[in-house]
């Protein structure tokens, strides 16, 4: 509360079941879309609700999928989210797993068409999907959840579910329910958002090959310049001389680096740029002022990048993406606790259920700054850290796990944690089927499932086709 104007009594009343499935996803981003597929693989009745018009979550904001290839360039994700890259590629609208030296792989997607092709996986795989409905509270009984209480134009609404999968990237279900949550590192400072735009008209070719012959000119971070000469789909990351150069002129840039991203389409660039500190993604008055502020930011981001950056001459604005980014916000308190020194030791787990090699990767909740620090090689993610604390039949995936907020800035893009949804749906699956809670499912049974369906884990045991 930010206001002294007290509370009021909401007066209780029956409100009606709009359905009862087996599987209940809550958010349909990237873990959401493979843990409903997942789930509805060998027919549950499974729901998937989404409080926007499309699927897709943070896949539709004009961001590459970071996290399938490893450091050590072996492709470590492979299952559910191999398959939505090879629909999309196949409408030449995902670009190969692209080796990068410091996001390790890269993968272009075309944000509409990730809304298309997933929404038809989905529907395909007899997923029920309910857009415009936002999941605003919580049906208990006991230590258990009964269902979700929806909020949509038809008014107030439960759904009852016999599992439940959170994927709303801020662990809207889990808070409610009770379970113990996180917020931010140890002074509450989470990284901040990103409201993406795109530029159309960029001259990518000449943006490359300047940086490849004029390295001092165009320095970037760790990205060689000769990968620049040899890439022409990339990332860029850098030019922080041009960006203080163009800060001294008198432009207003909130960020200490140039980061760009080449689109499918020719000529179009997305634009990582804007950075609002400080705003809470899960509260609407802190959500409004990243919005305008995120939107403010462009105006100058796009006259630096026209005036100093080579190849963006004649560079025009196309779009904004249809929502401000948000990097990090709830994070839940699971069995296990995913940590720094997991991530930096390369940890095994013998109940591993994905593997991610992503560095730390973190941007300072207070500046313009940017920390990163790489493992040199993979980690494991364990099926602990997406089983919460108190509430039996709940399950998480995606980046609000149980994780530190330090181990959170590695595990949080979209491929592994389209691998943890995947994991998840078979997980809700076992559990239904044996009528069981998810903290009993046998972790072999589902190692050896997500094998044989073609994901990739780091244990020895053999599938059994
Ligand atoms: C600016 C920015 C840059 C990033 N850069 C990259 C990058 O380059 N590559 C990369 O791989 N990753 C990147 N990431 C990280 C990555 O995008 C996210 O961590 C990842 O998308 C998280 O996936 P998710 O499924 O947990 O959640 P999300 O992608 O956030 O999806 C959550 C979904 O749930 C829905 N939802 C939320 N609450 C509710 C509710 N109460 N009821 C109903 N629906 C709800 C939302 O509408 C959304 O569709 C970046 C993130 C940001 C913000």
């Amino acid at each position: 509360m930010k206001n002294n104007l007290g509370t009021i009594q909401e007066p209780a009343k029956s409100i009606p079941i709009r359905t009862e499935v087996d599987v209940l996803v809550v958010g349909g981003g990237p873990s959401g879309i493979t843990a409903a597929m997942a789930a509805a693989e060998d027919g549950l009745r499974v729901m998937l609700v989404e409080s926007r018009s499309f699927v897709g979550g943070n896949m539709t904001i004009g961001l590459p999928i970071l996290g399938f290839l490893g450091q050590k360039g072996n492709q470590i994700i492979k299952g559910l989210p191999q398959k939505l890259i090879d629909r999309l590629a196949a409408r030449q609208a995902a670009s190969e797993h692209r080796p990068c030296p410091l996001h390790m792989s890269l993968t272009l997607v075309e944000p509409e068409s990730v809304k298309t092709v997933a929404l038809e996986m989905l529907t395909e795989s007899g997923v029920e999907v309910l857009f415009y409905t936002f999941c605003a509270g919580v049906v208990m009984n006991g230590d258990a959840l009964n269902g979700i209480i929806v909020e949509s134009k038809a008014g107030r609404e439960a759904i009852m579910a016999k599992v439940i999968i959170d994927c709303s990237g801020d662990a809207d279900v889990a808070y409610r329910s009770g379970v113990p949550c996180e917020y931010g590192n140890e002074q509450g400072g989470v990284q901040p958002p990103t409201l993406m735009f795109c530029l159309g008209g960029v001259d990518t070719e000449q943006l490359r090959l300047s940086v490849a012959k004029e390295p001092r000119t165009y320095l970037t971070d760790f990205i060689p310049a000769e990968y620049f000469g040899q890439n022409n789909q990339f990332v860029l990351v850098g030019m922080r001389n041009l960006v203080q150069k163009a800060q001294a002129d008198g432009l207003t840039l909130t960020t200490e680096r140039t980061i760009l991203i080449t689109g499918l389409r020719k000529g179009e660039v997305w634009v990582n740029m804007t950075r609002v500190n400080g705003v809470n993604g899960t509260d609407p008055e802190s959500l409004t002022h990243g919005e305008i502020e995120g939107r403010k930011q462009i105006y100058d981001i796009q006259r630096y990048l026209i005036g100093y950056v080579p190849g963006f001459e004649n560079a025009y604005f196309l779009k904004t993406a249809p929502f401000l980014g948000i990097r990090e916000t709830r994070r839940i308190n699971g069995l296990y606790t995913m940590t720094r020194e997991d991530i930096m030791g390369c940890r095994h787990f013998d109940d591993a259920i994905a593997v991610a090699s992503y560095p730390l990767d973190i941007h300072h909740p207070q500046g313009g700054g940017c920390t990163l620090e790489w493992c040199g090689d993979c980690y494991d993610i364990p099926y602990r850290s997406l089983v919460p604390q108190k509430i039996k039949n709940l399950l998480v995936a995606g980046r609000c796990i149980s994780t530190t907020h330090e181990a959170m800035s590695a595990i949080r893009v979209m491929a592994p944690c389209m691998a943890m949804g995947e994991a998840a749906g078979r997980a809700a699956k076992q559990a239904v089927r044996k009528n069981i809670q998810p903290a009993d499912v046998d972790v072999q049974e589902l190692q050896q499932e997500l094998l044989r369906k073609g994901a990739y884990l780091r244990i020895n045991r053999e599938a059994t086709v």
